[in-house]
């Protein structure tokens, strides 16, 4: 007997006990959505043999017929789901039932609670599959064989547990004639009501309906003697078994749509939003796409998992085919069906194909045509879908060229006009408040919500009762980048270049900043002195009305939040020096005119203040602390 061919134990991976244990403790009221996970992974296992099959025939064995099976045993307790697609070799039973290998791993076991409710709703996110055969069997076992390989390289898979998770299971070596997975599950005492052919029925037709192979189980009838429902021996299929995006919108009912999403999108929860629509013309493509309501936990992972399948005539071809839509749209799941790509198609050939490029822009235009419909005629979603998905969307304006204005049109943003840190203000909404004269739409950018709300920089907006949009996730800074303009208005930091507020300033106002400047050269002068080399200037401002001094940029140099995201993230900034603004109304100013003995500290606090408040850090906080006491000591005097 060869070694593989007796039981051997092996232990699971940590997360995979952790996610054994959750699922036991936190699932249980879902517990129906097994049937659903692993008629799921068959179809799969299904579309994978197609595939694979296209330029290796020889891989069907001689039955090209796929489909899927589910069967039960009332006197044994179990349900059992086949199918005759890929099948698993010993090695990838290893790696694919015994260790967890997502990215975003880490993330979601960082984020459980302890909640059952709210961990529930993190492992939907997270993705169930397989293991979720466990909330309803205390044994589960697993007979497959890859297509392709010989009869005897079959592979049993089996794994018991109690109350609690199991830390292993154990493999073996099996004959097993045809190909393809065979998982049988032993249900728990209080899941034995399942073990029905009508509830078993009413399950698939429910969750599996659009499964594309057939979903075949017997046939019962009503047997007078026995007083009940006995299986035949023909087959019946349950499900409709044809690919849903081929049939017509209008005979789609939306729980088709969102049955159908929960199986691409490996979701539990229900879609946001979706299109479907078929386009003619030079190109032939069918396209059904989905926005989930919930990011996944790989979101911020750029070289995550895509989420878009591509068939070709019917027959998939590709997960994760990435080329199918631009990176900020990663959260888009769904199917694109070509009519005219070749059946052979490869990754290598996507790259270069112009089909491909077409079929991309389509996607894109449609996804954010989706999106603005959302958001002029569901706002509540739309807001939904912003909390999710807004920071990734962002990142088109710098990406997507051709349609920046569109992705310009669906940022939402904080602003002074409400003053919390909800983003819902849009751009439209920002220019359709614009005071008379105002020409630009202004914005500052924090490292947080509060440090952008508080930034002295808006004293004089605040005062005048001028909107300023208020920017605090870092890739705000790379989207203003990007974006100078919006429906010809454009877009302004309050902190960069002088205070030009050119229709919203009255001659007077000119007129009095002028003579301020005049007044207070001198001590400009000496400020400049003092702070030498720290600062590229130092100028009157009338942009400050309770703080005595800030920093600004001029209007061509890097932004200091900026510079400061750019060094954190250990990258080199151009090095700029701020220029130093001061108040002539503030009185600590003014009182500045006649110091003497202790100008260069005061200068120094100044700076290190205006540093302090609009988010920096300070070179040499204990000399800082040290220079201000000195000052209350002093003024004692
Ligand atoms: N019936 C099957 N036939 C062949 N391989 C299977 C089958 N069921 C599961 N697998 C393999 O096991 C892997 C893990 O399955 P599992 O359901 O845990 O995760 P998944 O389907 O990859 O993702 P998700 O958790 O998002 O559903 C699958 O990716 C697949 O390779």
């Amino acid at each position: 007997m060869s070694e593989a061919s007796t039981a051997e134990k092996m232990n699971f991976q940590t997360e995979v006990k952790q996610l054994l244990h959750l699922m036991i403790h936190s699932l249980y009221s879902n517990r129906e959505i097994f049937l659903r996970e692993l008629i799921s992974n068959a179809s799969d296992a299904c579309d994978k043999l197609r595939f694979e099959a296209l330029d290796k025939a020889e891989l069907f064995e001689g039955d090209g017929e796929l489909r899927i099976r589910v069967d039960y045993d009332e006197s044994a307790a179990t349900v059992t789901v086949s199918d005759n697609g890929i099948g698993m070799s010993r090695d990838e039973v290893i790696t694919n039932l015994g260790t967890i290998a997502k990215s975003g791993t880490r993330e979601f076991f960082s984020q459980l609670t302890g909640d059952q409710k709210k961990d529930a709703n993190l492992i939907g996110q997270f993705g169930v599959g397989f293991y979720s055969a466990f909330i309803v069997a205390d044994k589960v076992s697993v007979n497959t064989r890859r297509a392709g390989l010989a009869a005897d390289q079959g592979v049993r898979w089996t794994c018991s547990m109690g109350e609690d998770a199991a830390g292993e299971y154990t493999i073996e070596s099996i004959d097993k004639a045809g190909r393809g997975t065979e998982i049988t599950l032993h249900l728990r005492e209080d899941a034995r009501d399942l073990v029905n052919g009508w509830q078993l029925r009413q399950l698939i037709r429910k969750y599996s309906d659009h499964i594309i192979q057939p979903i075949l189980m017997k046939k019962e009838a009503w047997d007078e003697e026995a007083k009940a429902q006995v299986k035949g021996d023909e087959d019946e299929t349950v499900n409709q078994a044809n690919a849903l995006w081929t049939r017509p919108r209008n005979e789609i009912t939306d729980e088709e749509y969102k049955a159908f999403y929960k199986h691409v999108g490996h979701d539990f929860a229900e879609p946001l939003a979706w299109v479907h629509a078929k386009v003619e013309g030079r190109h032939e493509y069918t396209q059904l796409l989905y926005v989930p309501e919930n990011a996944p936990f790989d979101l911020w992972d750029r070289n995550a998992r895509h989420g878009i399948k591509l068939y070709v005539k019917r027959v998939f071809i590709m997960d994760d085919a990435e080329k199918l839509l631009p990176t900020y749209l990663r959260f888009v799941r769904g199917v694109v069906d070509s009519a005219d790509l070749p059946l052979n198609v490869s990754r290598e050939i996507l790259q270069e194909s112009k089909d491909i490029d077409t079929i991309r822009a389509g996607c894109t235009k449609k996804v954010l045509g989706m999106l603005e419909d959302m958001a002029t005629n569901a706002a509540e979603k739309y807001a939904t879908f912003w909390q999710a998905f807004g920071n990734v969307l962002k990142e088109g304006v710098g990406e997507d060229f051709a349609n920046k204005d569109k992705i310009a049109g669906l940022l939402r943003f904080a602003s002074t006009e409400a003053d919390t840190p909800d983003q819902t203000v849009s751009l439209a909404d920002y220019i359709g408040r614009m005071k008379a004269g105002q020409e630009k739409i202004y914005f500052v950018t924090a490292e947080s919500f509060n440090a952008a709300k508080n930034s002295p920089h808006l004293e004089v907006f605040r005062k005048k009762g001028i909107e300023v949009l208020l920017l605090s996730d870092r890739v705000d800074e790379w989207v203003i980048g990007y974006l100078n303009e919006f429906d010809g208005k454009p877009l302004q930091s309050v902190a960069k270049g002088g205070l030009d507020l050119g229709g919203l300033e009255d001659e007077e106002e000119k007129k009095a900043a002028e003579q301020m400047a005049d007044e207070f050269k001198a001590l400009v002068e000496r400020f400049k002195t003092s702070l030498g080399e720290r600062v590229k200037d130092v100028r009157v401002t009338n942009r400050l009305t309770d703080s005595p001094a800030c920093l600004v940029t001029d209007d061509q140099d890097m932004g200091m939040n900026l510079a400061r995201i750019l060094k954190a993230a250990g990258q080199s900034a151009p090095e700029s020096k701020p220029i130093l603004e001061i108040n002539p109304e503030h009185p600590v100013v003014r009182r500045l005119a006649d110091e003497q003995t202790h100008f260069d500290d005061w200068a120094t606090v100044l700076y290190d203040q205006a540093l302090l408040a609009e988010g920096g850090t300070l070179d040499d906080p204990a000399t800082f602390v040290k220079q201000v006491n000195g000052l209350m000591l002093a003024m004692q005097h």
